[in-house]
């Protein structure tokens, strides 16, 4: 299926078939919409030549195991860009029921220094800070990187992992953060 489109003879420079027209689905029903689709929260840490910095995310998944890869979203117009296009590295810091403090501090306009001296950090291979209780962390190279809208996508390639002990995670869901737990045996 795929080959097959690939070789549409009216594809576009992606090799994809010509698509639909552009949507005219207004932002705000699109973000409503989105609001629906809980997801993780994770604080996207880096640091090196051009400094530390760190941003909440919920657009981040799996790519693939082979090599280990996740993707982030990450808009391009964030304080936070420059560091982490030149640093070309990165950790997901996957975070954990009582985090919602550092996830609120991380997506706002605080300082940088401000965001750091909330949560415990240590270091593995690259230098990226990893956060201390994070739910598992992923200290990544960014391996490739493409533009969509406002937001690039980092494709980051995993080098080491830490899995923390937290035993409730965090979901946003809704606007609101939620804590799940283990249902009772
Ligand atoms: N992917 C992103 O860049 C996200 C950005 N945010 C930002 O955090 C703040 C609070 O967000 P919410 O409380 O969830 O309310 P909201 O109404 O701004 O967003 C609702 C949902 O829409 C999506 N969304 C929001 N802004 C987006 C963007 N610029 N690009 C792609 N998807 C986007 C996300 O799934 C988000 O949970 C806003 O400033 C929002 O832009 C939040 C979630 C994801
Ligand atoms: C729950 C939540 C999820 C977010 N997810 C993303 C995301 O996936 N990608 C992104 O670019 N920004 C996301 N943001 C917004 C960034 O965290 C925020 O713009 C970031 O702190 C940069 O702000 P700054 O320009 O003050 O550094 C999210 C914010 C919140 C509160």
């Amino acid at each position: 299926m795929l080959n097959a489109m690939a070789s549409h003879p009216a594809s576009n420079p992606n090799g994809l078939p010509p698509g639909a027209p552009s949507s005219s689905l207004p932002k705000s029903d699109y973000r409503n919409a989105m609001a629906r689709l809980g997801a993780a929260v994770n604080i996207i840490t880096t640091d090196g030549p051009a400094g530390r910095a760190g941003f909440t995310a919920s657009a981040v998944c799996s790519v693939t195991d082979e090599p280990p890869t996740l993707l982030v979203c990450l808009n391009r117009s964030a304080s936070v860009y420059p560091a982490f296009k030149a640093n070309g590295v990165l950790c997901v810091n996957v975070l954990a029921a009582g985090h919602q403090a550092l996830s609120a501090l991380f997506g706002g306009k605080t300082p940088m220094d401000e965001r750091f001296a909330a949560g415990r950090w240590s270091r593995k291979t690259t230098g990226s800070p990893m956060l201390d209780d994070a739910a598992v962390s992923f200290d990544c190279r960014v391996v490739h990187a493409t533009s969509a809208g406002t937001h690039d996508v980092l494709f980051c390639e995993a080098v080491a992992i830490a899995i923390g002990g937290a035993t409730e995670g965090l979901i946003y869901f809704d606007r609101r953060y939620h804590e799940i737990a283990a249902p009772p045996h």
